[in-house]
């Protein structure tokens, strides 16, 4: 892969050009801007939100985008928006094998299923859950989505996203942003690409906070990587698609919308090595609560309470003294959505293999599998290293509704709450 560059800096006000001098200085809208090019306001916040909180961008590109043909309604396929009204979902615990690559050409858009969402689209709160899974580039054809933005979580296969901001090569172990409203297309390195993307459609997502932690830690601002600016100018016969308010829908387009020359702003699409994270943990006793991995949040308007946590749990030191050490057991108000891009999760030695899926929804309970428990209760607690894992979770405060697809695809486990039947029954009265 060639080498992009980038700029460094999480939610920093960046400035990029791809030819010299396309950027105005001083002002944001000259009359006339260099190499004729049109400037454009983009807004992800309302012009008023308070300035700590406000993100646009400016456009310096070929063509305004308002030149582009009328929307028609496209097929959703598969795509799902919350409120998910199709399925009744009981308050069972799920757990999903991973979905199939197709064996039929398939891109991105083509390729995106909607497992679950929360909140609602419209009211610009909760999230849409979707796996995609593809065998080929977006040929033509470039995509946003105004429901929200874009969370990439890649589990197999690297990815060149090419958006008007510039490019973001990821691949697995890597995650992406994309801006509610961004335009991009998805191009593959690889044979073939399965990921996980949560659609947040409420507040951006923000970096957690550290509390007595102090300055430095967990997800480091620094590490956050934003593309330079690169255009497209080309003109032919593409598709433009939108996803709006729960639908999708194309228009005609006769050149690339990704014709932005130069860019200043806050509001870009973004990358993060997650082998970054600076992971905390105890190293005296017991198991602390999950929220210690939080790499981005998106907040839901109650102080604490996120509309969208994205944690994940990367390899680490086990050191706890005279605790068990793997997830307790647990009853929880946020609804909880886990993946694994790679190796095993602690409480879960069977059945939750890279690529799958599992949800502990509202107050549903889980926590570590039959023969997990006999392990750890048992085990000598020497320091012990988790390597070559990497499991996340999507947190909400919203009840997760899974879609008909995945209540009633194959690849729904069907004995997935088995695993903690064998769970015996020790107590006997006597200490
Ligand atoms: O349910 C899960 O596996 C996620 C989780 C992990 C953990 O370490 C503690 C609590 C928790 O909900
Ligand atoms: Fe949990």
């Amino acid at each position: 892969m060639t080498e992009l560059n980038y700029m460094t800096g999480f939610g920093n006000e960046f400035e990029t050009e791809a030819l010299p001098g396309a950027l105005p200085i001083g002002q944001f809208s000259p009359q006339k801007v260099k190499y004729d090019l049109y400037a454009e306001q983009f807004n992800v916040t309302a012009f008023t939100a308070p300035r700590a909180e406000n993100r646009r961008n400016w456009f310096y590109r070929i063509r305004p985008s308002v030149i582009q043909g009328d929307y028609q309604a496209m097929d959703n396929g598969l795509i799902r928006t919350a409120p998910i009204t199709e399925a009744i979902a009981p308050p069972t615990m799920f757990r999903w094998s991973p979905v199939e690559i197709p064996a039929k050409p398939t891109d991105f858009i083509d390729g995106l299923k909607t497992m679950a969402a929360n909140g609602s689209a419209e009211g610009q709160a909760g999230i849409g859950i979707h796996v995609y899974v593809a065998n080929q580039s977006m040929q033509g054809r470039y995509f946003y989505n105004a429901d929200g933005e874009l969370l990439f979580v890649p589990q197999q296969g690297a990815l060149v996203l090419h958006t008007e901001c510039g490019k973001l090569a990821i691949k697995p172990g890597e995650i992406a942003v994309i801006p509610r409203g961004i335009k991009f297309n998805v191009e593959l390195l690889d044979e073939s690409a399965r990921g996980y993307i949560c659609e947040n459609y409420g507040h951006p997502y923000i970096l957690a906070e550290r509390g007595p932690v102090g300055a430095n830690g967990y997800a480091n601002d620094r590490d956050f990587q934003y593309p330079v600016a690169a255009f497209e100018d080309l003109e032919g016969n593409f598709e433009l698609v939108a996803k709006f308010n729960g639908n999708l829908f194309r228009c005609d387009i006769g050149h690339s919308p990704l014709d932005v020359v130069a860019w200043t702003g806050n509001s870009a699409p973004y990358k993060y090595d997650l082998s970054r994270f600076c992971t905390m943990n105890t190293v005296s006793f017991d198991h602390p609560d999950p929220s210690i991995f939080t790499v981005l949040t998106s907040p839901s308007g109650t102080p604490g309470v996120a509309n969208i946590d994205f944690v994940v749990f990367p390899p680490r030191w086990m050191v706890a003294e005279h605790t068990f050490r793997p997830p307790y057991y647990h009853r929880n108000i946020m609804s909880e959505f886990m993946g694994l891009i790679e190796g095993v999760y602690d409480a879960k030695e069977h059945g939750f293999v890279p690529g799958g899926m599992s949800l502990h929804n509202c107050m549903s309970p889980h926590g570590p599998e039959a023969e997990v428990f006999e392990k750890a209760s048992n085990a000598e607690l020497k320091p012990q290293r988790y390597e070559n894992t990497m499991a996340f979770m999507f947190e909400s405060r919203y009840v997760i509704s899974p879609t008909k697809f995945a209540l009633e695809g194959d690849h729904l486990q069907k004995d997935y709450t088995k695993c903690w039947q064998k769970i015996e029954k020790k107590f006997t009265g006597k200490a």
